[in-house]
């Protein structure tokens, strides 16, 4: 895949349940499920955006326990390597900056959501962790 745009994500564990959230209707994947994240910005590395897009979208902070495999997606307007991590909660409380919504789930009950398609392989590893 030609120039995928690198983008970094958090699977974040609260109380042994995932965080995730939903894009509203204003975004582009409306209402789509995904984990919070955003795109690597030039001098970064993948784990410092990662903390930082969790802190612009969610105000807490999380350590980073684990990095998953990647996922390739081409969206019609966009291809993308959706880079993810696994991630423990450590402070702060949730305030919602972009998403429509926030839910904590148990791995069972992730795969029935509605999520962007990049992150149908990554909802997959996780349920063989
Ligand atoms: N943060 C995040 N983005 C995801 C996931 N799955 C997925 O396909 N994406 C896509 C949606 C966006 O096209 C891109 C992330 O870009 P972004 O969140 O920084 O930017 P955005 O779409 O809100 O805004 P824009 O700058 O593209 O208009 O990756 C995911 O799990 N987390």
């Amino acid at each position: 895949m030609k120039n995928a745009i690198k983008v970094a994500c958090a699977i974040i564990v609260i109380d042994h349940k995932f965080l995730v959230v939903q894009r509203n209707e204003n975004m582009n994947l409306p209402l789509k499920w995904e984990f919070p994240g955003g795109k690597i910005e030039q001098n970064e590395t993948d784990e410092q955006c990662v903390l930082r897009e969790i802190e612009e979208e969610l105000n807490i902070e999380v350590t980073l326990v684990k990095r998953l495999t990647s996922s390739f997606f081409e969206y019609p307007n966009i291809a993308i390597e959706l880079i993810p991590f696994l991630a423990n909660y450590e402070k702060g409380e949730i305030k919602l900056k972009e998403h429509k919504q926030y839910i904590l789930l148990n791995k069972k009950e992730l795969i029935r959501l509605d999520w962007a398609d990049a992150d149908l392989p990554i909802v997959k590893e996780l349920q063989e962790l």
